[in-house]
């Protein structure tokens, strides 16, 4: 038991994906996990392990920020030796030419600037497991799913007071902005663990365009499949 999981060491596979959204840790869990459990209920964090095409697996909530993800993901691989990290996410797009529901995944992720008090003002480069990137291509190439791979912003504002501040990353080539893939990459990295994130656009700064509370944690079964693929 870690201070924010109660289950126990081997409750939890080595691979695992991470949604923000415990509800849809628990669908996740419902719809493509067999002979699932619940390995932790503390603070609503939904987490379950079951098995997916044979293969054993976890699914848990992350909460929404890098302060939380960088919790549960340290807990994870200190206390219960996960060694394949997968965020399955929702991002808003950033690109005229990425749309709603399209698959996005995070090669690199810049950030508001939370390493810059561990680098002592200088900027580290939260970066996708190579490993892992390469396989979750291999997947969607299999499954005929197209995706898009770049830079994404992981923001500590969801709410921004200035909503075109987006444009510069944009101009950037940044593709879209979510709130936990440089805090999960930053501390596999120190862990020497393997991280990605897989993201599904639910909503357009560009065009203004969003999904429902219940699309953004029922669906998405596409970025789940290719995320599951990789255990
Ligand atoms: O859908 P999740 O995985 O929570 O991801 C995105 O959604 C939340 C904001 O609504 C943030 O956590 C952001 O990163
Ligand atoms: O962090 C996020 C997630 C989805 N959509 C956004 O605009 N921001």
């Amino acid at each position: 038991m870690s201070l924010h999981i109660e289950a126990k060491r081997g409750d939890i596979a080595e691979t695992i994906l991470l949604p923000g959204d415990p509800l849809r840790a628990k669908w996740i869990s419902e719809t493509f996990l067999q002979d699932s459990t619940c390995f932790n209920t503390v603070r609503n964090m939904l987490g379950y392990t079951g098995t997916y095409k044979g293969k054993r697996v976890s699914v848990m909530g992350t909460g929404m920020g890098i302060p939380s993800i960088s919790i549960y993901s340290r807990e994870l691989i200190k206390d219960y030796g996960v060694k394949n990290l997968i965020r399955v996410g929702t991002a808003g797009s950033y690109q005229e030419d990425i749309k709603i529901r399209d698959i996005v995944i995070a090669m690199a992720a810049s950030s508001s600037g939370i390493n810059r008090s561990r680098f002592n003002g200088a900027d580290y480069a939260p970066t996708a497991s190579f490993e892992l990137l390469s396989k979750a291509i291999k997947s969607a190439e299999k499954k005929e799913v197209p995706i898009k791979a770049g830079n994404v912003l992981s923001s500590d504002e969801f709410y921004a007071d200035d909503f075109n501040s987006y444009k510069q990353w944009a101009d950037f080539g940044v593709l879209c902005v979510e709130m936990e893939a440089a805090g999960l990459y930053t501390i596999a990295a120190k862990h020497n663990v393997n991280a990605l994130s897989i993201l599904t656009i639910s909503d357009s700064l560009v065009t203004g365009e969003r999904t429902t509370a219940k699309e953004r944690e029922t669906t998405f079964k596409d970025m789940i499949e290719i995320a599951l693929d990789l255990a």
